[in-house]
């Protein structure tokens, strides 16, 4: 079921900018990208780590490993209090010990996804750091978790939603911020 859209915040031009922006303060703040990782959260965050991926090989001449981590949210009751994420599949194939993980996800709003990713990293090695790359930021955080790399800030009220749509899942590049009507 689609939502009435009350905004469109990005076209494809608004995200490319973004991602080459956000790819840039990577390097910088790593000062090169030796012991980056990324790791993508599924579905929309992988091929943004992709498109970053592929803008740092463009910038540094290095490819970077990418994974992905499956999490979704399960709602178990109609409050927000409630909502438990559940880490599906870890798709890692490479070692992070010792590396500087970059995390990636479209949008971050409570920060639950991303504690979940936290978890699921902690389990499979010993990164050296984490980093957090988001398209959209768009506050409301349940939990002390902020993102070093953002996209956009967009304020929002709890009863929005922001829809991202990516070329390799959605068919387009479009970022919008709709109404939900309960
Ligand atoms: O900070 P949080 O409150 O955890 O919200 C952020 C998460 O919510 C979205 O996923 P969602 O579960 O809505 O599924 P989607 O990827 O199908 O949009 C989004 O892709 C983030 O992963
Ligand atoms: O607004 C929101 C909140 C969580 N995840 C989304 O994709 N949009």
């Amino acid at each position: 079921m689609s939502l009435p859209v009350k905004a469109h915040l990005m076209d494809s031009e608004g995200i490319r900018r973004a991602i080459t922006r956000i790819a840039h303060e990577i390097v910088e703040k790593n000062q090169g990208v030796e012991e980056l990782v990324f790791v993508g959260i599924r579905r929309r965050g992988v091929p943004l780590a992709q498109r970053l991926r592929e803008k740092i090989a463009d910038i540094e001449g290095l490819q970077i490993p990418l994974g992905a981590l499956d999490i979704t949210l399960y709602r178990d009751d109609l409050t927000t209090l409630h909502v438990q994420p559940l880490i599906h599949k870890t798709e890692v194939p490479f070692s992070i010990d010792g590396k500087i993980v970059v995390l990636v996800d479209d949008v971050l709003y409570t920060g639950r996804t991303v504690r979940a990713a936290l978890d699921a990293l902690m389990d499979i090695g010993r990164p050296q750091a984490i980093q957090l790359a988001v398209l959209i930021d768009r506050g409301h955080r349940e939990l002390p978790i902020r993102a070093d790399f953002v996209g956009k800030n967009v304020p929002t009220a709890k009863k929005e939603n922001i829809s991202v749509r990516l070329q390799e899942i959605d068919g387009d590049d479009v970022v919008s911020i709709q109404e939900i009507s309960f």
